[in-house]
């Protein structure tokens, strides 16, 4: 290996090897931190890096090696699955080999697979794929002789896995017996364990109670749970199983497709998960994928992508294997939701309350798709419990629209000179004393919105927000240089807001200024609840808000109500109805109240209050799919505001579904239930007729 090699790729920039001699090292280094992490995730279950990271480094030395085929050695991890089996298991030798699945990440990678096997099957114009769930657990093989489970084996490293066999028997959802009376003579089945997040959450906060470790995600706890030596321990875990391939089979034919394949599966008795379809083509794949993506957080199970397979099986016989993977087949992957950076600072953010939450500077990471800077460390205790440091290496968390958190520090990269977070005395913004009831778990800044410009803030930002005024256009940039500038300080001053005022900002267009007291004058018609929600008293969110209006009817007679008579509003308790008091008695806020009144904010009162008729009242309903013309938030207010209950999932206390255009598992679920469905004009007929 000559220094000219290395010299000549970093000046591609293709890999970053300062530092090192050449090549040879930088693979043989490489190899040697991929199994000790491959150590770590398969055989401990404990991994000591996030996924991505591992990915990282294994695409590096896969390109190295493709780059220089004689740095290829045949025990490079890139040549192999897995990791060894534990010695303290059985091992059972695979007579089909369980392999791993290539990745996909962008359209264009499932372009070019799609591409891939069209010209391996010789140049057929479209390919027919079944689609199913990446399902994060851990690959079980189940042997069934003449239907009954003789043999349960881990993956393992690909050709050699670990009897787990009592354990196996233990999970409820795998058949010992397969149902039906004609069965194969030996059946192979493949499939993933797994951990549901309801049983993963129940898990952990078992451990927690015990003062036993927690595990890092529901595929560690699973594979965890299934490699005991005592199955009295896995009896003890909520374990799953979906089937999705097979091995050996003797005694009868093959299905022709794969999605013949897990129909029979499912005649069987073996769980075959509902998630799946069969497409055509590359647009095909894509659009199962973007379905899926935008469902999976309501999955009740953690899958980290989908997986595509040519259908017909003699088309994957005809496509084959490559080293460690099937050509027919590729899992194509969400963005990670996890990544690794370092520390650079521990600061603090004022909420609308004047909540003080340390915030994690870091040094940029994409994580989900975005780049993130920020994290939350959510209070002082977490910071603590968590043991978070300044200078240390995190693992940081984005799911979804969810707010990036650290999650925890990677103890072997934490270095010597770290520094611990300390709370500030005095407020960053308004220099207030910061306090901490002993009671509570969050400090508060003391100065209160009249001191301190962050809660000021806060309050207009949630004062305009569109789940409270809904005014348009008033962002955050917007508020910020309102306050600053000193133009408004309470949210009554919106209402006085000028285009003169307006037009004076920064980057203010006409247009958009004009746009703004639209907006602001169009929020003067609204609703008592959304009133209620909108001046931002502690505890009272948006359901309460909803409970106080309805209980009340009228602004006044919510002013006057006395803490007892607060506490008969459902759902309000000591706490609450105390806040609700303290805030309806400051001066500033009768002032403020006042202001707002007279500044022309109007809803429709309920003359009669809490004896208005409530004809739904007990009645619960879910909303699933588009309304032909009610958007969610009017039929949710109309089913609340005649005393039903809107919730999130159908259950078998569900009264009713709303069902409209593309409803999905909701609708599927309420079927299976056996929960009465309503389209549209049934939910208005409904509220007409009781
Ligand atoms: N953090 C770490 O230190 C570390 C170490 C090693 C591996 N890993 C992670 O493990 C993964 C690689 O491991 P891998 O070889 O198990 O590959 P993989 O997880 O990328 O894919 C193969 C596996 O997918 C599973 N699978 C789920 N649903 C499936 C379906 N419908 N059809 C077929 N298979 C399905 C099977 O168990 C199969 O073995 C990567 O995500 C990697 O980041 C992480
Ligand atoms: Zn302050």
């Amino acid at each position: 290996m000559s220094s000219e090699i290395s010299s000549a790729a970093t000046q591609d920039g293709a890999v970053d090897v300062s530092g090192l001699e050449n090549w040879q090292t930088r693979a043989d280094w490489l190899r040697a931190e991929i199994n000790r992490h491959s150590h770590a995730y398969y055989v401990l279950d404990n991994p000591t890096i996030p996924d991505a990271e591992y990915d990282k480094l294994f695409r590096e030395l896969v390109a190295l090696e493709q780059a220089h085929p004689d740095l290829l050695t045949a025990d490079s991890p890139t040549q192999r699955v897995g990791g060894k089996p534990l010695p303290q298991f059985e091992q059972v030798r695979h007579a089909v080999p369980m392999l791993s699945l290539n990745n996909g990440f962008d359209d264009e990678d499932i372009d070019n697979f799609d591409r891939r096997v069209r010209e391996g099957l010789a140049d057929i114009a479209e390919a027919e794929y079944s689609t199913e769930l990446k399902f994060d657990g851990l690959a079980i093989s189940l042997r069934y002789e003449n239907g009954l489970l003789t043999q349960a084996a881990t993956r393992g490293d690909g050709v050699t896995g670990e009897n787990v066999t009592a354990n196996i028997r233990t999970v409820k959802a795998i058949p010992l017996r397969l149902h039906g009376s004609a069965h194969p003579a030996v059946l192979d089945v493949r499939g993933e364990v797994l951990m549901f997040k309801a049983d993963f959450a129940k898990l952990n906060a078992r451990q927690r109670d015990a003062g036993q470790k927690e595990f890092a995600n529901p595929r560690n706890a699973a594979a965890g749970s299934l490699r005991q030596l005592d199955p009295r321990i896995t009896a003890q875990r909520t374990l799953r199983f979906f089937a999705y391939g097979i091995g050996v089979l003797e005694g009868a034919s093959l299905p022709p497709t794969h999605s013949a394949l897990l129909d029979w599966y499912a005649e069987l008795g073996l769980p075959v998960c509902r998630e799946r379809a069969v497409v055509k083509g590359a647009s095909g794949l894509l659009g199962f994928f973007r379905d899926i993506g935008q469902r999976r957080k309501s999955l009740p199970y953690e899958i980290d992508g989908v997986v595509y397979k040519v259908n017909r099986l003699d088309q994957q016989q005809a496509l084959g294997f490559v080293s460690r993977a099937p050509r027919f087949a590729i899992a194509h992957k969400f963005p990670a939701e996890e990544a690794m950076t370092v520390v650079q600072d521990i600061g603090v953010q004022v909420g609308r309350t004047g909540a003080i939450t340390p915030v994690a500077r870091l040094a940029p990471v994409s994580v989900g798709g975005v780049t993130v800077t920020n994290a939350t460390l959510h209070n002082e205790d977490e910071v603590r419990r968590k043991d978070i440091q300044i200078g240390d290496t995190v693992i940081v968390r984005r799911a979804g629209d969810v707010i990036p958190e650290v999650v925890s520090y990677v103890p072997e990269l934490r270095p010597a000179d770290v520094r611990p977070f300390v709370m500030p005395a005095l407020c960053p913004i308004c220099s207030s004393p910061i306090v901490k009831p002993e009671d509570e778990a969050v400090a508060r800044c003391s100065g209160g919105w009249v001191k301190c410009p962050a809660q000021r803030k806060g309050g207009l930002l949630h004062f305009v927000s569109r789940r409270a005024m809904d005014i348009e256009g008033l962002g955050d940039q917007l508020v910020d240089q309102l306050v600053e500038k000193q133009v408004i300080t309470t949210a009554a001053d919106l209402y006085k807001l000028g285009l003169t005022a307006l037009s004076e900002l920064d980057r203010m267009a006409a247009k958009s200024a004009q746009n703004v007291v639209n907006a602001i004058e169009k929020s003067k018609s609204t609703t008592l609840a959304r009133f209620i929600y909108a001046l931002g008293i502690r505890h009272v969110g948006e359901a309460t808000a909803k409970e106080l209006a309805a209980h009340f009817g009228s602004l006044d007679r919510l002013l006057q109500a006395s803490e007892a008579e607060l506490l008969e509003v459902a759902d309000i308790g000591p706490v609450v109805a105390a806040s609700i008091r303290s805030f309806l008695d400051d001066p500033l806020n009768q002032e403020l109240i006042a202001q707002l009144r007279a500044a022309g904010i109007h809803w429709a009162e309920n003359a009669v209050g809490e004896n208005k008729p409530r004809p739904l009242l007990g009645k619960t309903f879910v909303l699933t799919g588009t309304l032909p013309t009610l958007t969610r938030d009017e039929a949710a207010a109309m089913i609340e505001s005649a005393g039903g209950k809107v919730a999130g999932s159908v259950s078998k206390k569900t009264s009713y579904v709303v069902a409209g255009e593309e409803a999905g598992n909701k609708l599927a679920k309420a079927q299976d239930l056996g929960v009465p469905i309503l389209d549209e004009d049934g939910l208005k007929r409904l509220l007409e007729t009781q």
